[in-house]
Protein backbone atom coordinates (compact mmCIF):
# COMPACT_ATOMS: atom_id res chain seq x y z
CA UNK A 1 0.00 0.00 0.00
CA UNK A 2 1.27 3.41 -1.02
CA UNK A 3 -0.51 7.26 -0.26
CA UNK A 4 0.43 7.43 -3.58
CA UNK A 5 -2.58 5.24 -4.50
CA UNK A 6 -5.72 7.32 -4.36
CA UNK A 7 -9.27 5.74 -4.03
CA UNK A 8 -11.91 7.71 -4.96
CA UNK A 9 -15.25 6.64 -3.17
CA UNK A 10 -17.86 7.91 -5.01
CA UNK A 11 -17.44 9.45 -8.79
CA UNK A 12 -20.21 11.71 -9.24
CA UNK A 13 -19.97 15.30 -10.23
CA UNK A 14 -16.96 16.64 -7.71
CA UNK A 15 -14.79 13.61 -7.90
CA UNK A 16 -15.11 13.74 -11.41
CA UNK A 17 -13.65 17.34 -11.72
CA UNK A 18 -11.03 16.49 -9.11
CA UNK A 19 -9.97 13.47 -11.35
CA UNK A 20 -10.19 15.09 -14.11
CA UNK A 21 -8.31 18.18 -13.29
CA UNK A 22 -5.69 15.57 -11.40
CA UNK A 23 -5.17 13.69 -14.57
CA UNK A 24 -4.76 16.79 -16.62
CA UNK A 25 -2.30 18.11 -14.18
CA UNK A 26 -0.07 14.75 -15.25
CA UNK A 27 -0.72 12.28 -11.55
CA UNK A 28 -0.47 8.56 -13.41
CA UNK A 29 -4.54 7.41 -13.67
CA UNK A 30 -3.17 4.29 -12.87
CA UNK A 31 -2.73 5.56 -9.68
CA UNK A 32 -6.16 6.80 -8.94
CA UNK A 33 -9.21 3.97 -8.31
CA UNK A 34 -12.58 5.19 -8.32
CA UNK A 35 -15.52 2.84 -6.18
CA UNK A 36 -18.65 4.27 -8.49
CA UNK A 37 -22.12 1.86 -8.40
CA UNK A 38 -23.60 3.23 -11.43
CA UNK A 39 -21.81 1.46 -14.53
CA UNK A 40 -22.20 4.26 -17.06
CA UNK A 41 -20.30 6.95 -14.51
CA UNK A 42 -18.20 4.37 -14.16
CA UNK A 43 -17.86 3.76 -18.10
CA UNK A 44 -17.33 7.51 -18.26
CA UNK A 45 -14.36 7.87 -16.12
CA UNK A 46 -12.50 5.05 -17.01
CA UNK A 47 -13.52 6.27 -20.83
CA UNK A 48 -12.35 10.00 -20.24
CA UNK A 49 -9.48 9.79 -18.03
CA UNK A 50 -7.80 5.84 -17.85
CA UNK A 51 -8.31 5.61 -13.70
CA UNK A 52 -9.18 1.83 -12.78
CA UNK A 53 -12.95 1.49 -11.63
CA UNK A 54 -14.76 -0.27 -9.30
CA UNK A 55 -17.88 -1.15 -8.30
CA UNK A 56 -17.65 -1.43 -4.33
CA UNK A 57 -15.79 0.95 -1.97
CA UNK A 58 -13.70 -1.73 -0.50
CA UNK A 59 -12.58 -2.93 -4.08
CA UNK A 60 -11.44 0.70 -4.90
CA UNK A 61 -9.89 1.59 -1.23
CA UNK A 62 -7.94 -1.88 -0.57
CA UNK A 63 -4.73 -1.01 -2.09
CA UNK A 64 -4.85 2.95 -1.55
CA UNK A 65 -3.19 5.18 1.23
CA UNK A 66 -5.57 7.55 0.32
CA UNK A 67 -9.09 7.82 0.81
CA UNK A 68 -11.16 10.55 -0.84
CA UNK A 69 -14.61 10.09 0.76
CA UNK A 70 -16.90 11.64 -2.45
CA UNK A 71 -20.06 10.56 -1.79
CA UNK A 72 -23.52 12.38 -0.83
CA UNK A 73 -23.15 13.57 3.14
CA UNK A 74 -26.43 11.35 3.37
CA UNK A 75 -24.76 7.97 2.61
CA UNK A 76 -21.62 8.93 4.15
CA UNK A 77 -22.25 6.61 7.54
CA UNK A 78 -23.09 3.33 5.38
CA UNK A 79 -20.17 3.61 3.45
CA UNK A 80 -17.67 4.16 6.40
CA UNK A 81 -19.53 0.90 7.81
CA UNK A 82 -18.58 -0.88 4.56
CA UNK A 83 -15.23 0.24 4.74
CA UNK A 84 -14.19 0.31 8.74
CA UNK A 85 -12.52 -3.08 8.94
CA UNK A 86 -10.40 -1.75 5.88
CA UNK A 87 -9.42 1.31 7.66
CA UNK A 88 -8.73 -0.72 10.70
CA UNK A 89 -6.00 -2.74 9.07
CA UNK A 90 -4.38 -0.17 6.82
CA UNK A 91 -5.07 3.12 8.55
CA UNK A 92 -5.09 4.98 5.31
CA UNK A 93 -5.32 8.97 4.76
CA UNK A 94 -9.27 9.52 4.95
CA UNK A 95 -9.86 13.03 3.05
CA UNK A 96 -13.58 13.85 2.79
CA UNK A 97 -15.16 16.31 0.48
CA UNK A 98 -18.80 16.05 2.07
CA UNK A 99 -20.67 19.04 3.13
CA UNK A 100 -21.77 19.16 6.81
CA UNK A 101 -20.03 16.06 7.76
CA UNK A 102 -17.72 16.18 10.43
CA UNK A 103 -14.34 14.80 11.17
CA UNK A 104 -15.40 13.41 14.81
CA UNK A 105 -18.35 11.54 12.56
CA UNK A 106 -16.26 9.96 9.68
CA UNK A 107 -13.75 9.17 12.65
CA UNK A 108 -16.45 7.28 14.78
CA UNK A 109 -17.80 5.54 11.42
CA UNK A 110 -14.61 4.21 10.17
CA UNK A 111 -13.97 2.61 14.24
CA UNK A 112 -11.77 5.33 15.70
CA UNK A 113 -8.50 6.30 15.60
CA UNK A 114 -8.43 7.81 11.63
CA UNK A 115 -6.72 10.53 10.53
CA UNK A 116 -9.26 12.44 8.68
CA UNK A 117 -8.56 15.35 6.48
CA UNK A 118 -12.00 17.25 5.88
CA UNK A 119 -12.06 19.01 2.93
CA UNK A 120 -14.36 21.73 0.79
CA UNK A 121 -13.03 21.93 -3.21
CA UNK A 122 -15.59 23.31 -5.99
CA UNK A 123 -15.92 21.83 -9.60
CA UNK A 124 -13.69 24.20 -11.29
CA UNK A 125 -11.15 21.83 -9.94
CA UNK A 126 -11.58 20.25 -13.43
CA UNK A 127 -9.76 22.99 -14.56
CA UNK A 128 -6.81 23.55 -12.36
CA UNK A 129 -9.10 26.78 -10.91
CA UNK A 130 -10.90 24.95 -7.73
CA UNK A 131 -10.54 26.50 -4.44
CA UNK A 132 -10.51 24.66 -1.10
CA UNK A 133 -11.20 24.74 1.99
CA UNK A 134 -9.15 21.91 4.60
CA UNK A 135 -8.97 20.93 8.26
CA UNK A 136 -7.19 17.81 9.86
CA UNK A 137 -8.45 16.53 12.77
CA UNK A 138 -5.23 15.60 14.85
CA UNK A 139 -4.55 12.24 13.64
CA UNK A 140 -3.45 13.93 11.16
CA UNK A 141 0.23 14.00 10.96
CA UNK A 142 2.48 16.73 9.16
CA UNK A 143 2.97 14.15 6.30
CA UNK A 144 -1.28 13.81 6.09
CA UNK A 145 -1.24 17.53 6.17
CA UNK A 146 1.14 17.94 3.69
CA UNK A 147 -0.20 14.93 1.23
CA UNK A 148 -4.01 16.32 1.45
CA UNK A 149 -2.54 20.27 0.58
CA UNK A 150 -0.67 18.94 -2.15
CA UNK A 151 -3.69 16.93 -3.64
CA UNK A 152 -5.95 20.03 -3.56
CA UNK A 153 -3.16 22.24 -4.56
CA UNK A 154 -2.90 20.22 -7.84
CA UNK A 155 -6.11 21.51 -9.01
CA UNK A 156 -7.12 24.69 -6.32
CA UNK A 157 -6.19 27.11 -4.06
CA UNK A 158 -6.03 25.19 -1.38
CA UNK A 159 -6.60 27.16 2.35
CA UNK A 160 -6.27 25.77 6.21
CA UNK A 161 -8.35 26.72 8.57
CA UNK A 162 -8.19 26.71 11.99
CA UNK A 163 -11.42 26.10 13.51
CA UNK A 164 -13.52 22.87 11.55
CA UNK A 165 -16.73 25.08 12.31
CA UNK A 166 -15.75 27.45 9.49
CA UNK A 167 -16.09 24.46 7.20
CA UNK A 168 -19.83 25.83 7.00
CA UNK A 169 -18.80 28.69 5.72
CA UNK A 170 -16.32 27.87 3.21
CA UNK A 171 -19.22 25.61 1.63
CA UNK A 172 -21.47 28.21 1.40
CA UNK A 173 -18.67 30.86 -0.07
CA UNK A 174 -16.59 28.31 -2.66
CA UNK A 175 -18.20 25.37 -2.51
CA UNK A 176 -21.62 26.10 -3.26
CA UNK A 177 -20.24 29.44 -4.70
CA UNK A 178 -19.90 28.26 -8.48
CA UNK A 179 -23.43 27.99 -8.81
CA UNK A 180 -24.55 31.40 -8.14
CA UNK A 181 -22.10 32.19 -10.35
CA UNK A 182 -23.97 30.21 -13.32
CA UNK A 183 -27.04 32.08 -11.87
CA UNK A 184 -25.88 35.02 -12.45
CA UNK A 185 -24.87 34.38 -15.93
CA UNK A 186 -28.31 32.65 -16.43
CA UNK A 187 -29.66 36.10 -15.55
CA UNK A 188 -27.31 38.22 -17.45
CA UNK A 189 -28.02 36.26 -21.06
CA UNK A 190 -31.49 36.11 -20.70
CA UNK A 191 -31.09 40.19 -19.80
CA UNK A 192 -29.35 40.29 -22.43
CA UNK A 193 -31.99 38.49 -25.12
CA UNK A 194 -34.79 40.38 -23.03
CA UNK A 195 -32.96 43.81 -24.40
CA UNK A 196 -32.57 42.28 -27.91
CA UNK A 197 -29.40 40.13 -28.53
CA UNK A 198 -29.54 37.26 -29.63
CA UNK A 199 -29.31 33.87 -27.66
CA UNK A 200 -25.97 33.07 -28.55
CA UNK A 201 -24.46 36.72 -28.57
CA UNK A 202 -26.28 37.18 -25.05
CA UNK A 203 -24.53 33.95 -24.23
CA UNK A 204 -20.97 34.51 -25.17
CA UNK A 205 -20.64 38.10 -23.71
CA UNK A 206 -22.36 37.29 -20.72
CA UNK A 207 -19.64 34.66 -19.99
CA UNK A 208 -16.17 36.44 -21.71
CA UNK A 209 -17.55 39.07 -19.11
CA UNK A 210 -17.67 36.80 -16.44
CA UNK A 211 -14.06 35.37 -17.28
CA UNK A 212 -12.17 38.93 -17.77
CA UNK A 213 -13.78 40.22 -14.37
CA UNK A 214 -13.16 37.05 -12.48
CA UNK A 215 -9.32 37.22 -14.00
CA UNK A 216 -8.97 40.75 -13.25
CA UNK A 217 -10.27 39.61 -9.53
CA UNK A 218 -6.84 37.44 -9.32
CA UNK A 219 -4.53 38.72 -11.24
CA UNK A 220 -4.84 42.48 -10.78
CA UNK A 221 -4.19 42.56 -7.14
CA UNK A 222 -6.88 45.41 -6.98
CA UNK A 223 -9.65 45.17 -4.42
CA UNK A 224 -13.42 44.12 -6.03
CA UNK A 225 -14.95 47.70 -5.25
CA UNK A 226 -11.81 49.32 -6.79
CA UNK A 227 -11.93 47.42 -9.81
CA UNK A 228 -16.09 48.37 -10.10
CA UNK A 229 -15.33 51.70 -9.12
CA UNK A 230 -13.60 51.64 -12.64
CA UNK A 231 -16.23 50.57 -14.86
CA UNK A 232 -18.86 52.53 -13.14
CA UNK A 233 -18.21 56.26 -14.80
CA UNK A 234 -20.43 59.08 -12.91
CA UNK A 235 -23.97 59.51 -14.16
CA UNK A 236 -23.27 56.53 -17.05
CA UNK A 237 -24.81 53.05 -17.57
CA UNK A 238 -23.00 51.09 -14.81
CA UNK A 239 -23.48 54.02 -12.29
CA UNK A 240 -27.45 53.69 -13.29
CA UNK A 241 -27.38 49.41 -12.95
CA UNK A 242 -25.12 49.62 -9.95
CA UNK A 243 -27.80 51.49 -8.22
CA UNK A 244 -30.36 49.15 -9.59
CA UNK A 245 -28.68 46.24 -7.60
CA UNK A 246 -28.46 48.47 -4.50
CA UNK A 247 -32.37 49.35 -4.75
CA UNK A 248 -33.30 45.88 -4.72
CA UNK A 249 -30.77 44.54 -1.91
CA UNK A 250 -28.28 42.29 -4.28
CA UNK A 251 -26.11 42.45 -0.69
CA UNK A 252 -29.19 41.25 0.98
CA UNK A 253 -29.86 38.89 -1.05
CA UNK A 254 -26.73 37.33 -1.48
CA UNK A 255 -25.43 37.45 2.73
CA UNK A 256 -28.64 35.27 3.07
CA UNK A 257 -28.02 32.98 0.37
CA UNK A 258 -24.77 32.65 1.93
CA UNK A 259 -26.48 32.52 5.03
CA UNK A 260 -28.92 29.81 4.06
CA UNK A 261 -26.02 27.59 2.21
CA UNK A 262 -23.89 27.39 5.94
CA UNK A 263 -27.09 26.77 7.65
CA UNK A 264 -27.91 23.59 5.68
CA UNK A 265 -24.07 22.83 6.14
CA UNK A 266 -24.32 22.74 10.30
CA UNK A 267 -28.46 21.06 9.37
CA UNK A 268 -26.03 18.27 7.86
CA UNK A 269 -23.97 18.14 10.42
CA UNK A 270 -26.41 17.74 12.81
CA UNK A 271 -28.53 15.15 11.52
CA UNK A 272 -25.24 12.87 10.66
N1 LIG B 1 -20.96 18.97 -6.55
C1 LIG B 1 -20.19 19.91 -5.98
O1 LIG B 1 -19.99 21.01 -6.53
C2 LIG B 1 -19.52 19.63 -4.66
C3 LIG B 1 -18.56 20.53 -4.19
C4 LIG B 1 -17.91 20.25 -2.98
C5 LIG B 1 -18.24 19.14 -2.25
N2 LIG B 1 -19.21 18.30 -2.72
C6 LIG B 1 -19.52 17.11 -1.91
O2 LIG B 1 -19.14 15.99 -2.68
C7 LIG B 1 -19.99 14.89 -2.38
C8 LIG B 1 -20.54 14.32 -3.67
O3 LIG B 1 -21.30 15.34 -4.30
P1 LIG B 1 -21.63 15.22 -5.85
O4 LIG B 1 -22.28 16.48 -6.23
O5 LIG B 1 -20.42 14.74 -6.60
O6 LIG B 1 -22.72 14.05 -5.78
P2 LIG B 1 -23.02 12.90 -6.84
O7 LIG B 1 -22.83 13.43 -8.22
O8 LIG B 1 -24.34 12.33 -6.46
O9 LIG B 1 -21.86 11.82 -6.57
C9 LIG B 1 -21.87 10.87 -5.53
C10 LIG B 1 -21.74 9.50 -6.17
O10 LIG B 1 -21.46 8.54 -5.16
C11 LIG B 1 -22.17 7.38 -5.53
N3 LIG B 1 -22.31 6.43 -4.40
C12 LIG B 1 -23.39 6.22 -3.61
N4 LIG B 1 -23.14 5.21 -2.73
C13 LIG B 1 -21.88 4.81 -2.97
C14 LIG B 1 -21.05 3.80 -2.40
N5 LIG B 1 -21.47 3.02 -1.38
N6 LIG B 1 -19.80 3.65 -2.88
C15 LIG B 1 -19.36 4.41 -3.89
N7 LIG B 1 -20.10 5.38 -4.48
C16 LIG B 1 -21.34 5.58 -4.02
C17 LIG B 1 -23.48 7.91 -6.04
O11 LIG B 1 -24.21 6.92 -6.74
P3 LIG B 1 -25.83 7.00 -6.67
O12 LIG B 1 -26.23 8.29 -7.31
O13 LIG B 1 -26.26 5.79 -7.43
O14 LIG B 1 -26.20 6.97 -5.21
C18 LIG B 1 -23.00 9.06 -6.90
O15 LIG B 1 -22.70 8.65 -8.22
C19 LIG B 1 -21.07 15.40 -1.45
O16 LIG B 1 -20.79 14.98 -0.14
C20 LIG B 1 -20.98 16.91 -1.56
O17 LIG B 1 -21.31 17.55 -0.36
C21 LIG B 1 -19.85 18.51 -3.91
N1 LIG C 1 -22.37 21.11 -3.66
C1 LIG C 1 -22.72 20.49 -2.40
C2 LIG C 1 -24.12 20.85 -2.00
O1 LIG C 1 -24.81 21.52 -2.75
C3 LIG C 1 -21.71 21.02 -1.42
C4 LIG C 1 -21.20 22.29 -1.99
C5 LIG C 1 -21.47 22.24 -3.45
O2 LIG C 1 -24.56 20.46 -0.93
Amino acid sequence: MTHDTLAFIGGGNMARSLIGGLVARGRPAASIHVAEPQEALRQALAGDFGVQVHATASDAARDAGTWVLSVKPQVMRSVCAELAALAARSKPLVVSIAAGVTTARIDQWLGGGQAVVRTMPNTPSLLGAGATGLYANPRVTAAGRELAGSLMSAVSLAAWIPDEAQMDAVTAVSGSGPAYVFLLAEAMQAAGVAQGLDADTARDLANQTLLGAARMLVETGEDAATLRKRVTSPGGTTQAAIESFEANGLRRLVHDAVAAAARRGRELSEGS
